[in-house]
C-alpha cells in the first residue's frame, strides 16, 4: 500500500508575487494528510494566473508520473483573469466531468456560491488532475467530495485499465457513481460503483503495493524501482505530516532533561520570595526615620532562614522609627522596616564594651523599598513558570524555576519521548565479537544509530540483527512494532534480490509505504512507511497492543547513508513525536561559510556532506569544512568528528561546484564547539 504522490499547485497572482500567503495549498495538504497516509504530497508550487505557467507545472509533474494526482487550486472563478480550467482543457487526454459534477453538487449543499466556480477534472499523462476553487474553504470542501474515489481513479489512470463494472462496497464515501464509465455516473450517497476490471474483492481504498509479490522469480521482478523519487524536502514534510506528538507523561524533576517538551503549563504554587527578602547584607530600617544625622539604633539581627525577629523573650519585634536590624542577604525583612541599607554604606556610630554594634550611621538617605524583594517579586503564585510547548534546555534553568516555585513535588507534565527500535538486517552483518568470515562486515549501523538515539535521550531498543529472509524480518518487525513508536531498520532497502524490506512492509505488515526513494545523496533508497501496530500485533503474539500507527524507517545499509538519513529525516520525526513543533527545533541548521578547496556538486541528487562546523571568532560567523574529502556512503570514518551535514544543491550549469567563501546550509547533527 504505497502512498499516492500528489502535487498541489496554487494559482494566484498575489501569492506568486509574495503579496499574500498561500493558505489553500497548506489546507489541502492538511486534508490529504488526514486521509490515513493514503496520499503523499511530494510537490507544491505557487504560480501566477497564467495559462503557460499552469500548463508547464502540471506537465512537469505528470510527465514522469512524479505526481499521480495534481490538485490545482485557484483561478477557477468567473473573472477574466481566471484561466486555470482553460489551461487544463488543452492538456486533458480525457475529461472526467462526473468528478467535477460531484464536487459541484457536494459543495452546493454547503453554499450556493459553488455555482460560480469552474471546477474540472481529467487525465493528463496518466495522472488525475483536478481544479478546485482558490479559497482554503472552497478548495478543501470540493476535494473532500471526491477524495474517496480518487485513489481508484488514480489507479485506473495509471494502469490504463477500465471497462467491467463492479461494486467496491465503500459506504462511507458519500458518492455514488452509476453504471459504465466513471465519467457517466450520477451523484448521490451510498456505495461506490466503479468502472474498472479489478477483481471484485479488491480494496479500492488501498492502492496496490508497488513491490513485487514476495516469491516473484528474479527474472520477473521489476528492473527499475516502482517507487517515485521524492525530493528531500518533500520527504521531510511527509515524515513530519505523519508524526503526531505523543501523549503527555509526568516526569520527576530529576528527570527533566534537555530536549523534553513541556505538555502542560507549570504554574507557581507559591510566591517567590514568599516574604519580603533582603537583597543585600546590611540593615533593615524604616526609611527616613534616622533623624537629621541618619543614625539608627541596632535592635537585633535576622539571618537567612530566621522566621522573624524576636526579642530575648521570644516576642515578635517590629522595627520602629530610628531602629535598625542587621539582616543577611535573603533574610526576611523584619516587620516595620521598609528599606535595607548595604553594610558598606554605614559606619558604626556607637559600639558596646564587647564590640557589639549599638548604633549605625547611614551614608545618604535610604529610600523606601530599596534592596528589598517584595513577595512574589521573582515569581507570583499562579504565574506560569514553564509554558506548554517550551523546550527544556540543557542549562538547568527550567528545573530550578519549577523547584523554586514549589511546583516540583507533582513532577512536570511533558510529551513522552518515543521508544525507538533499531534493527540491522543482512546475512553478512556480524556483531562486534568473534572472527569475521570473508564476505562479512561488522555491524556499524546499530551502534551508530543507538549512540545518536542515546544523545537524543530516546528510549532505544536494540533489536539485534535479522537475517535476509522475509519470515525472519516479519517476525522481528512485528514484535518491534508492538512496543516501539518508531522502528529503524538498515539494509535490504534497494534493488537487490534479497532486499526484502519494502515487500515485507507492504505485503506482510500491511504497512503503507509513504515513500520508497528520496532524491538525496547518500541514502537514496530511504523508505518511510506507516504500519498499524494493531495489525502488526495480529501477526505477533496473542495480547493485543493499543491501536496506533508506528513509523517505520527502512534505511539503506551503507553506514553513512543510514546515519545521514537518520539525521535528515528520522531525527526530526522523533523530535516531532516528542512534542517539538518549531521548524528550527525539528531540524536545526545555520548558514555557514564554506572553507576549503572547491567541491564538485552532484549532478543528479542534492548531497548531504559531512562537515565540521565551527564559529569563527574573528569574523563572527559560522564556518564549515568538509570533514573528510572521501565521502563514499560506505565510509563511516568520514563521519568521525562531523557535527554538521552541508545541504548542498544539485549541480547546475551556473554553479557546478561550491567554492571557498560560498554560503552553505549546515544541518547541525551534534552541538558545535564555539
Ligand atoms: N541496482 C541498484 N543497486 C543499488 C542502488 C540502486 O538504486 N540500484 N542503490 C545503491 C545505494 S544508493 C545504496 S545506499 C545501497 C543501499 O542498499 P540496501 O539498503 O539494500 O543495503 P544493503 O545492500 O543491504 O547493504 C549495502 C551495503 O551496506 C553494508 N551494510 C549493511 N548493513 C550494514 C551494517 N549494519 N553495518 C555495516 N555495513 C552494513 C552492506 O554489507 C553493503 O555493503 O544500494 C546501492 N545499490
Ligand atoms: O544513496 Mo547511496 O546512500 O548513495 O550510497
Amino acid at each position: 500500500m504505497a502512498a499516492i504522490p500528489v502535487g498541489i499547485l496554487t494559482v494566484s497572482d498575489a501569492c506568486s508575487r509574495g503579496q499574500a500567503d498561500d493558505k489553500s495549498g497548506p489546507a489541502l495538504r492538511q486534508l490529504l494528510a488526514g486521509a490515513g497516509g493514503r496520499w503523499a504530497v511530494v510537490a507544491t508550487r505557487v504560480v501566477g494566473d497564467s495559462q503557460a505557467a499552469i500548463a508547464q507545472a502540471v506537465g512537469a509533474w505528470t510527465q514522469q508520473a512524479e505526481c499521480r494526482l495534481v490538485v490545482v487550486c485557484g483561478g477557477t472563478g468567473v473573472a477574466a483573469g481566471d484561466v486555470t480550467v482553460a489551461a487544463l482543457e488543452g492538456l486533458f487526454a480525457k475529461r472526467l466531468p462526473a468528478l467535477a459534477t460531484a464536487m459541484v453538487v457536494g459543495s452546493l449543499r454547503i453554499t450556493p456560491m459553488a455555482a460560480l466556480s469552474q471546477v474540472a477534472a481529467g487525465v493528463i499523462n496518466q495522472s488525475i488532475v483536478v481544479a478546485v476553487p482558490g479559497s482554503p474553504k472552497g478548495a478543501t470542501e470540493n476535494l473532500q467530495q471526491i477524495l474517496a474515489v480518487l485513489p481508484h481513479a488514480v489507479d485506473c489512470a495509471a494502469t490504463g485499465r477500465s471497462g467491467t463494472r463492479h461494486l467496491h462496497g465503500e459506504a462511507s464515501s458519500g458518492i455514488e457513481i452509476g453504471s459504465g464509465d466513471v465519467g457517466s455516473g450520477v451523484v448521490g450517497s451510498g456505495v461506490v460503483l466503479c468502472g474498472c476490471n479489478r477483481p471484485d474483492d479488491a480494496d479500492a481504498d488501498a492502492p496496490a503495493p508497488l513491490s513485487d509479490p514476495l516469491g516473484t522469480a528474479a527474472a520477473r521482478r521489476a528492473r527499475a524501482s516502482p517507487y517515485p523519487m521524492v525530493a528531500a524536502d518533500a520527504a521531510l514534510q511527509l515524515v513530519l505530516d505523519h508524526a503526531a506528538p505523543l501523549a503527555p507523561v509526568t516526569v520527576a524533576l530529576a528527570d527533566l532533561h534537555a530536549g523534553l517538551v513541556v505538555a502542560k503549563d507549570v504554574v507557581a504554587a507559591e510566591d517567590v520570595p514568599a516574604y519580603p527578602a533582603a537583597v543585600m547584607d546590611g540593615y533593615a530600617v524604616l526609611a527616613g526615620s534616622g533623624g537629621a544625622d541618619a543614625t539608627y539604633r541596632v535592635v537585633g539581627a535576622a539571618a537567612a532562614g530566621d522566621q522573624g525577629l524576636a526579642d530575648s523573650q521570644g516576642q515578635s519585634v517590629c522595627v520602629g522609627a530610628g531602629q535598625a536590624v542587621r539582616v543577611a542577604t535573603g533574610a526576611a525583612v523584619p516587620r516595620g522596616a521598609d528599606a535595607v541599607v548595604m553594610v558598606e554604606d554605614t559606619r558604626v556610630a556607637e559600639e558596646g564594651a564587647d564590640g557589639e554594634e549599638l548604633a549605625i550611621r547611614v551614608a545618604g538617605a535610604p529610600v523606601a523599598g530599596q534592596h528589598i524583594r517584595t513577595v512574589g517579586h521573582d515569581l507570583q503564585r499562579g504565574a506560569v513558570v514553564l509554558r506548554a510547548g517550551a523546550i527544556v534546555t540543557a542549562a538547568g534553568g527550567e528545573a530550578g524555576a519549577v523547584a523554586a516555585a514549589g511546583a516540583g513535588a507533582a513532577g512536570v507534565c511533558v510529551h513522552a519521548m518515543p521508544c525507538v527500535g533499531v534493527l540491522s538486517t543482512g546475512d553478512e552483518v556480524h556483531d562486534y565479537g568473534g572472527p569475521l568470515p570473508r564476505g562479512a562486515v561488522r555491524d556499524a549501523n546499530r551502534p551508530a544509530l543507538l549512540a545518536a538515539l542515546a544523545a537524543m535521550r530516546c528510549a532505544a531498543v536494540d533489536l539485534g540483527v535479522a537475517r535476509d529472509d522475509p519470515d525472519a524480518l516479519t517476525q522481528a518487525l512485528a514484535q518491534a512494532l508492538r512496543s516501539c513508536h518508531v522502528v529503524i531498520t538498515t539494509g535490504g532497502a534497494s534493488m537487490g534480490d534479497r532486499d526484502w524490506l519494502k515487500p515485507v512492509i507492504e505485503q506482510r505488515l500491511r504497512g503503507r509505504v509513504v515513500f520508497g526513494r528520496v532524491a538525496m545523496k547518500p541514502a537514496k533508497p530511504t523508505t518511510f512507511a506507516v504500519v498499524p501496530a494493531d495489525l502488526a500485533a495480529d501477526l505477533a503474539a496473542a495480547d493485543s497492543a493499543p491501536a496506533r500507527n508506528c513509523l517505520l524507517f527502512a534505511l539503506p545499509g551503507n553506514p553513512v547513508s543510514a546515519l545521514v538519513a537518520f539525521h535528515v529525516l528520522v531525527a526530526p520525526a522523533i523530535r516531532k513525536l516528542a512534542g517539538h513543533n518549531v521548524p528550527r527545533a525539528l531540524r536545526p541548521s545555520v548558514a555557514a561559510v564554506f572553507i576549503g578547496p572547491e567541491w564538485p556538486l552532484d549532478a543528479a541528487r542534492p548531497e548531504f556532506v559531512r562537515a565540521a562546523l565551527a564559529w569563527d571568532h574573528g569574523l563572527a560567523r559560522w564556518t564549515a569544512r568538509i570533514a573528510d574529502r572521501h565521502q563514499q556512503s560506505s565510509r563511516i570514518a568520514s563521519m568521525v568528528g562531523a557535527n554538521a551535514l552541508l545541504a548542498l544543491p544539485r549541480a547546475s550549469a551556473a554553479a557546478p561546484t561550491i567554492r571557498d567563501g560560498d554560503q552553505v546550509t549546515a544541518i547541525i547533527i551534534s552541538p558545535p564547539t564555539i
